[in-house]
């Protein structure tokens, strides 16, 4: 269900734990934030915030005539190597999308410097061609063993039509290139844009292509970032369409301003009895595997292989988010 990159996490096991359940590696990505990449004062706000990922934006939170500003302000922090205040958070770059133009110097100027964004989030993607443009020109642009997590945006209807053979390529792709894809992100502003649909307060309109990209994602195993709560104020609506979200399969959520950031990590956090079920039902199902049963009772009901891999996914998200 989850991206996985390696095994080293293990040693982040809490003590009670760490001889009988192994821990997947996960870079979560509970709140992805956006940021101006052209207001040097947010950054240096979104940097000392205890979230997830910080997605530095080239795109649509920066205006026309400041796209050279944001690049090169970009570019100046990651020639700095990254600094953790509160937590290793993933330093990310949205880039412009391939129609405008943009990308390709984009692309230039991010990854050529001194350190590599952790990701690479590209919006608007449309067909298996944008794909192709996209491992090409960063398979050129990344030198030695760098390597990129990439973030495929889903934002308009023939992308979402198209998104199983963009996934598909993506994957592919990746086998022999220098990024590795690990999320889907839900664009529901363009999307609304592109369907020609108005917002509503239950987003009813857009209920179909939230389902699908969830769908998507999770049958390419990677994560899914649900939609941006733009009514930045409304904190109490933000909780509950996280929790919908979470519900869904979502596995985070895009934010904008620094007072969503800790209701949207805390919601796509799995809670102590979610874990101490998830580590208690790992432990039994272990048991169980040497005595040679594949199902058996725990807390009442009937557990047997997809419920394990509930629990596992609940231990790698609640072991790779709970230390700061
Ligand atoms: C559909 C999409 O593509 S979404 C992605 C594109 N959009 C964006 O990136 C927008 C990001 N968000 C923002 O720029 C801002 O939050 C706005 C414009 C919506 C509101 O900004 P403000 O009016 O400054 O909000 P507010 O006064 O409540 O901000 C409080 C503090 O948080 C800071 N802040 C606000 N948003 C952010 C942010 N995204 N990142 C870092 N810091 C932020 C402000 O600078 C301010 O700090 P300061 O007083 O020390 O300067
Ligand atoms: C987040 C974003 O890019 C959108 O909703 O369009
Ligand atoms: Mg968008």
């Amino acid at each position: 269900m989850f991206f996985l990159k390696s095994l080293n996490h293990v040693n982040k096991l809490s003590n009670s734990i760490k001889n009988v359940i192994s821990v997947r590696y996960y870079r979560p990505r509970r709140a992805l934030m956006y940021v101006p990449g052209d207001s040097s004062r947010k950054l240096t706000k979104a940097f000392n915030l205890d979230v997830d990922c910080i997605a530095m934006d080239c795109e649509d939170g920066v205006a026309m005539n400041k796209k050279d500003e944001a690049r090169e302000t970009i570019r100046n922090i990651l020639n700095h190597e990254k600094v953790i205040v509160k937590r290793d958070f993933d330093r990310a770059v949205r880039v412009n999308c391939i129609g405008s133009g943009l990308c390709e110097e984009d692309l230039k100027a991010l990854l050529t410097a001194k350190f590599l964004p952790d990701t690479v989030l590209l919006p608007k993607v449309e067909s298996v061609e944008h794909i192709q443009w996209f491992a090409e020109k960063v398979n050129a642009l990344i030198k030695g063993n760098g390597n990129v997590d990439f973030v495929i945006f889903i934002e308009n209807p023939i992308g979402l039509i198209n998104s199983h053979q963009i996934c598909r390529a993506a994957v592919d792709l990746a086998q022999t290139g220098k990024f590795t894809p690990s999320s889907i992100v839900f664009g529901s502003d363009d999307f609304c844009a592109a369907l020609g649909a108005t917002r509503s307060e239950d987003g009813v309109e857009l209920l179909y292509a939230r389902q699908k990209t969830v769908l998507i994602a999770k049958a390419f195993n990677l994560q899914a970032i649900d939609r941006v709560h733009i009514e930045f104020k409304d904190l109490i609506g933000l909780r509950k369409y996280c929790e919908q979200g979470a519900r869904m399969g979502y596995t985070g959520k895009q934010v904008i301003h620094p007072d969503q950031v800790p209701i949207v990590q805390e919601a796509f956090l799995p809670s102590k009895t979610q874990f101490e079920w998830a580590t208690g039902l790992l432990t039994a199902f272990n048991e169980y595997q040497k005595k040679g049963a594949g199902a058996f009772v725990y807390k009442g009901a009937m557990i047997d292989k997809p419920t394990m891999k509930q629990a596992q996914n609940i231990v790698d998200v609640y072991e790779s988010t709970k230390n700061a």
